[in-house]
């Protein structure tokens, strides 16, 4: 992926070499018990980590779960065009800073994002190639409202707000390269990670055929006829 660029939101220039891997999910379904896994068993990925306007829930940390920002900070971070894409959902503001994000693809190394599907609707028109998306379903809306209310960090209002976002949410699972139902977590988690290895490989194949190809191409010309 060396040498592709794309244009930030805010027109400079974006290196792009890492793999994205966008997961998704409506609230409760997953998603984040998945990303956590996969962070503490790969070392070569990096989470994006949000900013956000919603208050922190007790099992959070600020600064490695997300930046919890005051709103008047969320706007400036957006009107400077620091966000790679940002979306209200649940009633708060999220946004992914780009800077992280630039240097760790700089860097190659892969950059996962827990984000909504505006999120992701906002990087494809940025940067498609270069992106991996799963959707998280749950078996389930009463496996899903039971998880919400297992995790006991959202209040019985907040969890019939997320639940009636839900139904909205899984009608854009078709954007979404591959889905996953959440079934049992650890075979959840193996196909997860199975993709992940899949598109790693595909990606590295493909820039070893593109070499070939050029020294291919270099060698018939070596060969033409004056
Ligand atoms: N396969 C599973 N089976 C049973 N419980 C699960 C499973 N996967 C996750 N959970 C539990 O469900 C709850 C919700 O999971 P999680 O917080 O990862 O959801 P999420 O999709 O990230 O939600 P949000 O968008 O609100 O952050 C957690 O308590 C988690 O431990
Ligand atoms: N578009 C974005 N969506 C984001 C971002 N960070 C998180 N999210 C999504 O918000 C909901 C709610 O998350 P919660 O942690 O408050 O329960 C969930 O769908 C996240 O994926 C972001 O930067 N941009």
């Amino acid at each position: 992926m060396t040498g592709l660029r794309a244009e930030t939101a805010a027109g400079l220039p974006l290196q792009r070499r890492g793999l994205m891997l966008i997961v998704s999910s409506p609230s409760g379904a997953g998603k984040t018990t998945l990303t956590r896994l996969l962070l503490a068993e790969d070392r070569d990925i990096d989470l994006s980590i949000s900013v956000t306007t919603r208050p922190k829930r007790p099992s959070e940390v600020n600064h490695v779960h997300y930046h919890f920002i005051a709103a008047s900070e969320f706007e400036r971070m957006r009107d400077q065009r620091e966000l790679l894409e940002s979306a209200k959902v649940h009633g708060n503001f999220y946004g992914t800073p780009i800077g992280p994000v630039e240097k760790a693809l700089a860097a190659g190394r892969d950059v996962l994002f827990d984000i909504d599907w505006q999120g992701t609707v906002q990087i494809y028109e940025r940067m498609r190639p270069d992106i991996v998306s799963v959707f998280v379903l749950p078996p389930s809306a009463a496996e899903l409202k039971a998880r919400l209310e297992r995790r006991a960090e959202n209040t019985a209002e907040d969890i019939g707000h997320r639940l009636q976002n839900a139904r909205v949410e899984i009608g854009h699972w078709s954007k979404y390269d591959y889905v996953l139902v959440n079934n049992d977590l650890d075979s959840t988690f193996v196909r997860l990670k199975a993709i992940l290895d899949a598109e790693r490989q595909k990606r590295a194949e493909k820039a070893r055929v593109a070499e070939l190809i050029e020294r291919l191409k270099a060698d018939l010309d070596a060969m033409a006829v004056p």
